[in-house]
């Protein structure tokens, strides 16, 4: 890309583009409209000016004349004998002739016919004649004079009678004053001339008249020395187109030839030119014109034809010259035009220089200023001076743009400083983040999002290995109580103790992670190829975790024992997803739990067909309750004295195939599965609706319902939201239910559960407590809960009267109960004696099979008929 030309140079060029194209228009201009119009006219002048001179002449030729005439004819008036005293006439008018040299002759005579003719040679001699027809006839007494004075007289015959000339007959005609006679050929000199003559009335009484003979011969002299371009004639012409003046005589032509032409038709000169321009003349209707062009033999002429009138006669001057030698003079003009553009060029560059400088340098200094700008140089350049006012403006703008940016980029640079302080920080917190997204920051090993990566990781790795590798999932046994008692704090450290001991019991490129809670997870990587080997190194490997895990804790001067389940899982290179290696290993590991704790299971084929078990179940679960399999039993629950006060909902499941589905099977699963939260909604709608009815039908009894609500449901987000619909819906207090919560739902986020409870509380729920005594509840923590009872374990009640320690564990309950003001139910009463047993030690309520069996609606309907069956 080629560079951008400067402002200087655009404005230099420009402006001289402009000044030298005005002043080409300019001199084009003063060529078209003044110079060739005045060439033009200076030519028609030159033609003017040579008319001008032959019309002079003719004036001059004919002006004395005419003056003269009055004066003689006067004279010749007033003489007594004017043709018999010849020499009076002779005194008179031969000095006349003398000085006026172009009067060649004077003629007089009468209408009786005499006459008389004074005529002057060119020689110097004197002629006179006499004419006297009425008396000598045709004989006329010539009269000779030589230039010495001697005079001779002798009779002539002529044929000349005064009367029949022109000038006579043109003078005496009436009305006339003066009469010009065309040019003709004078009798006398064979010269062309031209006679002006007027009437007199002689004293003798008879009319005449008097004539001046005017040679024109003179006027030849002019026009053939008139100049007119190079080349160029003149010529005087009569009216009838014969030369009265010649022209120039072109050099072929003999002097004699050229002068024989006078009074000859033009044509006779044998000038193609002349005759041209006359035919131009002709064609313009014989007027005037001047200098006008036309062409002859291929050539241009210019001509101009002027009439100058004498008397009666017009005489015409023709003026004619080639075209060529008034052309103007192209070169020098030329010359003077490129000579004066040049020198008007230079100065319009100079001009335009000075110009395009002035105007430019405010700009370029603009422009300078604008780079430093941008180059973030903000220091104050000296002033700008300029006398235009929009370059002014901007310069100021320009000050108060650097003035603005110069704070802007101070302001900047302060932000960018707190701007890298904040990327910094958010640095340190993406590191915090990435820490606490995959990281456990309680022992500050992977957490379950890393360990789901790197299983997978391993997993995906192992499809491509012959070894084998293992999970290893680790549930710490009754780590909620040695929680609970010896509080969270020294919960957590005996957490950092137990994952402090895991990687120091594997290899360092083994995975130990903090699944959450008391869970965690080891992957062991590389075992052996043999799938037996490799069993019975994960089965080392776990029996080593068990006893470091084993191994006694200091913690806080106190000595703690724990113990953990294992639940492994083997793989090879039919490994399935993380997801399902984790599910098998937790399924082991609660095989572990079940087998009585601190040992390790492996996940094996019988556990596989637990899983499809379950899996059917879960599948068959899903359609049971639009299917209308659900339903729910209610169990009475009587006071010390027998009176039916509540009862248990307990759903149950009757499918077509399964039958009837004890609880304890699908309730987990449904837990497991999340479809718990369907199932439970619904039966907390349905014992609703059935409080409703009963209400309806038996208003003397006030039942309180229980419903058994599981961790997951409880801890769902919508489930005060859902509860509270549920009675507003049906317009049902809420002390007509109470929620049966297991102990070990409730370990889980204390405060929200807590939260939980208290808002349903303030709808008028009541809380039970259920299995109390199976869990590992501190009492302090049980004071945190807004209970309402406590329900006594089946386990407990079924020995109570057999063995001591589970009827003074009952004692216990009741008493303990009774002190945090929450009243006692005891369930799996089947016989009277364990009723009576509890009632003495202070049981509220009962529930049993010795009461009554967990019914159908119907069935428990008819306990509440006026007379319900005794107890
Ligand atoms: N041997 C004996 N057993 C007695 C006696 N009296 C009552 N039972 C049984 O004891 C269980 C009491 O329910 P649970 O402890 O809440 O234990 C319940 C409860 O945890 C759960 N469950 C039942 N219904 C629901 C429910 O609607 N929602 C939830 N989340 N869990 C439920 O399933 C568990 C088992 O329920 P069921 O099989 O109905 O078993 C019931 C009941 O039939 C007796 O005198 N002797």
């Amino acid at each position: 890309m080629s560079r951008p030309a400067t402002l200087r140079d655009v404005i230099f060029k420009r402006l001289l583009l402009l000044v030298t194209g005005g002043l080409l228009a300019v001199m084009a201009a003063v060529v078209g409209f003044i110079v060739l119009p005045l060439h033009e006219r200076l030519t028609a002048s030159e033609f003017t000016r040579v008319a001008d001179l032959v019309e002079n002449t003719l004036r001059e030729t004919v002006e004395l004349p005419s003056q003269i005439l009055p004066s003689a004819a006067e004279w010749l008036a007033g003489q007594k004998a004017p043709f018999d005293d010849t020499q009076a006439a002779e005194r008179y008018f031969k000095p006349l002739l003398s000085h006026v040299r172009n009067i060649s002759s004077i003629v007089i005579g009468n209408e009786e016919g005499r006459g008389w003719m004074l005529l002057r040679l060119p020689d110097g001699r004197w002629r006179s004649r006499s004419t006297d027809l009425p008396g000598t006839g045709s004989e006329h007494l010539i009269v000779e004079e030589d230039v010495a004075g001697n005079r001779s007289e002798h009779w002539q015959t002529l044929d000349y009678d005064a009367r029949s000339r022109p000038w006579y007959e043109g003078a005496v005609r009436p009305g006339t004053v003066r009469y010009w006679t065309p040019p003709y050929t004078f009798y006398t000199t064979g010269q062309p001339g031209i006679t002006v003559s007027q009437a007199v009335s002689l004293s003798d009484g008879s009319q005449g008249a008097i004539g001046l003979d005017i040679l024109l011969a003179e006027l030849s002299t002019r026009t053939r020395e008139a100049r007119i371009g190079a080349s160029g004639s003149t010529l005087v012409l009569t009216e009838g187109e014969l030369v009265l003046a010649l022209p120039r005589r072109p050099d072929h032509i003999a002097e004699s030839d050229w002068l024989g032409t006078l009074m000859l038709p033009a044509s006779a000169l044998g000038q193609p030119s002349i005759n041209d321009a006359l035919s131009l003349w002709r064609q313009a209707g014989r007027t005037r014109f001047s200098a006008s062009r036309f062409n002859s033999e291929g050539e241009d002429w210019i001509a101009a034809m002027t009439p100058y009138e004498v008397g009666e006669q017009r005489l015409w001057v023709l003026t004619l010259a080639p075209a060529r030698e008034f052309e103007p003079a192209w070169s020098l003009i030329g010359l003077t035009i490129a000579a004066t553009l040049g020198i008007l060029i230079g100065v319009a560059a100079v001009i335009a220089q000075r110009q395009a400088r002035t105007i430019a340098a405010p700009l370029e200094m603009l422009a300078v200023q604008g780079k430093r700008i941008g180059a973030l140089d903000f220091s104050r350049p000296p002033p700008l001076r300029t006398r235009i006012a929009e370059l002014a403006q901007l310069s100021t703008t320009l000050d108060e743009m650097r003035t603005l940016l110069g704070r802007n980029q101070t302001a900047l640079a302060t932000q960018a400083g707190q701007l890298q302080l904040q990327v910094e920080e958010l640095q340190t917190a993406e590191h915090r983040i990435h820490a606490l997204a995959y990281f456990d920051p309680l022992t500050q090993l992977p957490n379950r999002r890393l360990l789901m990566d790197r299983l997978a990781h391993v997993l995906e790795a192992g499809r491509r290995r012959t070894s084998h590798c293992a999970l290893l999932l680790l549930d710490l046994d009754n780590f909620k109580v040695l929680n609970d008692t010896l509080g969270h704090d020294h919960g957590d450290e005996l957490l950092r103790e137990v994952a402090r001991r895991l990687s120091q019991a594997v290899r360092s490129g083994d995975t130990v992670a903090r699944l959450g809670g008391d869970e965690f997870v080891v992957i062991l990587e590389d075992l052996s190829e043999d799938h037996d080997e490799a069993r019975q190194q994960v089965g080392e490997i776990g029996r080593k975790i068990l006893q470091v895990i084993e191994h006694s804790y200091q913690v806080h001067k106190f000595n703690a024992d724990i113990s953990a389940s294992i639940g492994a899982v083997l793989f090879g290179q039919e490994a399935g997803t993380a997801e399902t290696a984790l599910k098998h290993a937790d399924m082991a590991m609660y095989q572990s739990k079940a087998l009585g704790r601190n040992c390790l299971s492996f996940f094996g084929p019988e556990l596989a067909v637990k899983l499809s078990a379950r899996a059917g179940l879960e599948a068959d679960l899903r359609h049971a309750l639009e299917a209308g399999q659900i339903h729910l039993h209610y169990q009475a629950v009587v006071d010390v004295g027998g009176r039916l006060v509540g009862a248990e909902a307990l759903m149950r499941w009757s499918h077509p195939e399964r039958g009837q589905v004890p609880p304890a099977e699908f309730i987990p699963v449904a837990e497991e599965s999340g479809l718990i939260i369907a199932l439970g909604t619904w039966a907390i709608e349905s014992a609703c609706d059935q409080l409703l009815a009963w209400s309806a039908t038996y208003p003397q009894h006030a039942l309180q319902i229980a419903i058994n609500v599981s961790a997951r449901q409880f801890h769902h987000a919508d489930f005060v939201a859902t509860v509270t619909d549920i009675l507003g819906a049906r317009n049902i207090p809420g002390a007509w239910i109470k929620f049966e919560l297991t102990e070990s739902m409730l370990l889980e986020d204390t405060e929200t559960v807590v939260e939980r409870m208290q808002q349903l509380r303030a709808l008028g729920i009541g809380f039970a407590l259920d299995d109390f005594g199976t869990g590992y509840s501190s009492l302090s923590y049980l004071k945190r809960l807004p209970l309402t009872a406590l329900k006594i374990d089946r386990s407990f009640v079924r020995d109570v009267l057999t063995d001591p320690n589970d009827a003074a564990i009952a004692r216990t309950i009741i008493a303990l109960a009774h002190t945090m003001e929450l009243r006692v139910i005891a369930e799996g009463v089947e016989l009277q004696a364990q009723f009576d047993m509890l009632a003495a030690a202070g049981c509220d309520r009962f529930q049993g099979y010795l009461i009554g069996r967990p019914e159908p609606s119907t069935v428990f309907g008819t306990r509440l008929e006026p007379h319900p069956p005794a107890a």
